[in-house]
């Protein structure tokens, strides 16, 4: 069976049946009227800055999707942060691009919504080592654009190890409860001490030890069991016995150093969102964010043609003419009629596709890198 679990392949999206019905009966429909005319589409989410930044990502999936449709397009760069106006312009005859409206914005929507919550994660401890954890709460078919659109914001690592081949990076992690169950209560020691004597050597040694008995009595343990072997401790206690969480872990640091492991580390992970790294960061050596990142809204991008053979068009709400955004000096976001003079700053939108032709390199590092300066430069959730 080659699609044994049903998700739409490839092919299909490429071929521009990964779309609404409604556009295979407009394809019809002009086909029919010998209708085609020459269109610019800008994809917004909103008309006008809020104040509120997201971060930009899933264009080069765009870019292959419009490789080989005579159509430009010109988008913002990877990992750039927007307010407002357009992220994505298409040039050319409408019937080029119709039916591929449905996974274009498929592609930035939900991708972003990811690399904006992970940034957010990120932000909150710039310091500390943050991994995302969430494969486990997505369709298994998109984990690797969760771990994605969490390196492209700055994210430390991910645990999920076929989208590591696919982004070439290695997955990392811990050590799930179930392993301690294996073992069962009163034999963590051994647990622990099979990890180490399985594992290969360059992976972390970090014990899980919230299972069966205090965070303080199964760190201490793993720590007079493993010594100077163990690296670290994940502590994931289960919110319902979880109480002043940031006591919890000023508790086991402190006996950590009293018995002298002052260097063993202590990440948290279950349930971690920015605001409570913000109250750990001081405490604790890393997280580990799952739901937080993969259960971020989509970014409600829409496509809306705003200029017909050469004439400004729009619909009640939006906003005709061809645009362009610009970062101004100041760390804003301005959108502007492209054909006027714009502010003091820099025009966002670049080629991505020429006649077919994708013209865009992409780095995920560069991308990053210019995710994390945007995010300084506008000053990302600074309330
Ligand atoms: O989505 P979040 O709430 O941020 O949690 C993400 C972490 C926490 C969770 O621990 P458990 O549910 O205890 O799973 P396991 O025992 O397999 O570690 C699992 O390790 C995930 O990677
Ligand atoms: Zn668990």
């Amino acid at each position: 069976m080659s699609n044994p679990f049903g998700t739409v392949p490839p092919e299909a999206i490429l071929a521009g049946d990964a779309t609404d019905a409604y556009f295979e009966r407009t394809r019809s429909t002009l086909e029919a009227a010998g209708k085609n005319p020459h269109v610019v589409a800008e994809v917004t989410a909103d008309q006008f800055p809020t104040g509120e930044f997201d971060v930009f990502t899933g264009v080069k999936d765009v870019a292959t999707l419009f490789e080989g449709r005579s159509v430009d397009v010109d988008a913002l760069p990877d990992g750039q942060l927007f307010d407002g106006g357009p992220v994505m312009r298409i040039e050319g005859p409408y019937l080029e691009f119709a039916e591929l409206e449905t996974s274009l914005l498929g592609f930035l929507s939900q991708p972003s919504g990811f690399a904006t919550a992970a940034l957010e994660a990120r932000r909150a401890a710039p310091e500390s080592l943050v991994l995302s954890f969430g494969a486990r709460h997505v369709h298994p078919s998109i984990a690797s654009v969760v771990e994605r659109a969490s390196l492209l914001s700055g994210l430390d690592g991910f645990s999920h190890v076929a989208a590591g081949e696919i982004l070439g990076r290695e997955a990392g992690g811990t050590m799930p409860h179930a392993l301690m169950f294996c073992f069962g209560e009163g034999n963590q020691d051994e647990a622990w001490e099979a990890f180490d004597g399985a594992v290969p050597e360059d992976v972390p040694r970090i014990a899980l030890t919230d299972t069966f008995w205090d965070e303080v009595s199964e760190s201490l343990l793993a720590a007079e069991t493993l010594g100077d072997r163990l690296d670290g401790v994940r502590i994931d206690t289960t919110s319902s016995r979880r109480g002043n969480f940031r006591h919890i872990i000023r508790e086991v640091r402190w006996e950590l150093d009293a018995h002298g492991y002052e260097d063993v580390d202590i990440f948290c992970s279950g349930g971690i969102d920015p605001e409570s790294i913000e109250t750990l960061r001081d405490v604790a050596d890393g997280f580990g964010v799952g739901s937080h990142i993969t259960s971020a809204p989509s970014v409600d991008f829409s496509l809306d043609i705003v200029e017909m053979e050469g004439e400004p068009v729009s619909k009640r709400g939006k906003l005709s003419g061809v645009k362009e955004v610009y970062r101004t000096l100041d760390g804003g976001h301005h959108v502007a009629l492209a054909d006027r003079d714009g502010p003091d700053g820099e025009a966002l939108l670049e080629p991505l596709v020429r006649d077919g032709e994708i013209v865009r390199e992409f780095d995920l590092e560069e991308a990053s890198e210019r995710c994390l300066a945007d995010a300084e430069a506008v000053g990302f959730r600074e309330s």
